[in-house]
């Protein structure tokens, strides 16, 4: 058995691939489809012609350019450097430092490559699905590595939906649920097979060069055949070169993902960026374990651009260190990122699909926030007419508040989320509760408040 270079692969474990095993000619990288490798049951021809169709149906009819963002140089560090310690929500901050999206429509955006998760569902081994699972997981961060920008803050109440039944097998809504903290609860529903639902406050903290960003919450996959429920959180974000230099991001901390019916689970550690040198940072990787703790698969790969799974064949302990040394198969590739558009630069460091998150659209309900103006001048240029609105329609947020702390109610209560407890996790949470396609159907928004 021949051997290949072992791989370092995390502080705790060494992977070392054998070339001479049958499934290693089936499995490498150039039997993937543009968006990433094919589990063993997948007719490739048949599925990878449909996957390729869509794309052009999804590309086809949506936007592929916004404005582009006008260049009023301000010093970011000017308008922050006196809020040491502070909340990044309650630091004011002018559009200047904003992208053209709110939170919600950010939120949304973690189901850009919801592939894996139609693939996960067609997988016959719960083993294989957790592998999809994690890439998934990972993918949601692919579209941070340039994206400097702050989204706007939704109002209490806002909402956003994104219907694309039609292209991509899902439907999804999201209500901003509170304000303060600013918590968002988010429910998907796919045709091909799952459903995923998360409540997500964030909760931030400028420390002068840098700021973190650690999501609280946690992320709800459901696959509606096998009944198979899994469970993660996210890693934290920092914002570097606050003081000086060109913002850049980077994702750190473990993931862990649990599928409560089988007890299967993978931890995924993101590697800080001075862990490594230069050209391996943005390292993602991982190990999927069975109820037992026996390991069957590496993961391994970056955030930014592609995962990888090895079947495990054989582990031992180095000599001398801690670490565990997996012998696997070749690896077979997960996931694969998207390039970013033409022009991306310009225009925000957008994906495909950013871009064309805050296209408007007919029938949308009324707090949704492809109606917000402030965002919408925002994205035409008018910066200076957005702060304006903004700060209008912050005021007017305030004084409902005001109203309502002075009034009998007991508070805001979210128009399609309630409160519920998870029977795995024990946590409460905010869960969609039904109603809002079906008051779109009718046109009947006559319970929606005005915000805008
Ligand atoms: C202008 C400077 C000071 C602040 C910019 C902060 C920005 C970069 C922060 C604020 C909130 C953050 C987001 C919070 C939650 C998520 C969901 C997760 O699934 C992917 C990352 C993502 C989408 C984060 C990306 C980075 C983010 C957008």
């Amino acid at each position: 058995m021949e051997l290949f270079h072992p791989m370092d692969d995390s502080p705790a474990f060494i992977t070392m691939m054998t070339s001479d095993h049958p499934q290693s000619r089936l499995s490498g990288s150039n039997h993937s489809v543009a968006n990433g490798a094919l589990p063993n049951n997948w007719n490739q021809e048949g599925q990878g012609q449909r996957r390729l169709k869509e794309l052009h149906l999804r590309e086809g009819r949506r936007r592929r350019q916004i404005p582009e963002k006008p260049n009023h140089a301000l010093s970011l560090w000017s308008v922050i450097k006196n809020c040491l310690g502070k909340e990044l929500s309650k630091i004011p901050m002018p559009v200047n430092f904003n992208e053209p999206l709110s939170m919600l429509q950010r939120l949304t955006e973690d189901l850009e490559y919801s592939e894996l998760l139609d693939t996960a569902s067609a997988c016959r081994s719960s083993l294989e699905q957790l592998c999809y699972v994690a890439a998934f997981s990972a993918s949601s961060y692919s579209t941070t590595a340039h994206r400097t920008t702050k989204p706007f803050n939704p109002l209490l109440g806002e909402t956003y939906e994104l219907d694309r039944l039609e292209d991509c097998g899902y439907r999804s809504l999201c209500e901003q649920v509170s304000h303060h903290p600013p918590a968002a609860a988010h429910h998907v529903w796919s045709h091909r097979g799952w459903s995923l639902w998360q409540e997500i406050t964030i909760d931030s903290k400028f420390h002068g060069k840098c700021v973190s960003v650690r999501p609280l919450g946690t992320i709800h996959l459901q696959f509606h055949a096998s009944g198979n429920h899994y469970t993660w959180s996210k890693v934290t974000s920092t914002v570097h070169n606050i003081i000086l230099g060109k913002l850049w991001i980077d994702q750190s901390g473990d993931i862990e993902i649990v599928n409560h019916v089988t007890k299967d689970s993978c931890r995924l550690t993101f590697c800080p960026y001075s862990y490594f040198s230069r050209d391996v940072s943005r390292k993602v990787t991982g190990v999927v374990m069975d109820s037992e703790n026996t390991a069957h698969f590496v993961l391994s790969g970056t955030w930014d651009d592609k995962i990888e799974s090895a079947r495990i064949i054989g582990s031992s302990q180095a000599t001398g260190g801690q670490k565990t040394v997996y012998q696997t198969e070749s690896p077979r590739q997960l996931w694969k990122k998207y390039p970013l558009p033409e022009n991306a630069e310009n225009m925000y460091f957008f994906s495909s699909l950013a871009l064309t998150l805050n296209e408007p659209e007919e029938g949308v309900g009324p707090t949704d926030s492809r109606l917000r103006p402030d965002q919408r001048l925002m994205e035409a240029g008018l910066w200076s007419e957005a702060s304006a609105e903004k700060q209008r329609l912050e005021e007017e947020q305030r004084e409902r508040r005001k109203r309502r702390e002075a009034g009998v109610d007991d508070g805001h209560r979210p128009l399609w989320f309630e409160r519920r407890t998870d029977h795995f996790t024990g946590e409460s949470s905010f869960v969609y509760k039904g109603g809002y396609w079906e008051a779109k159907e009718c046109q009947d928004w006559s319970m929606c408040p005005e915000i805008f």
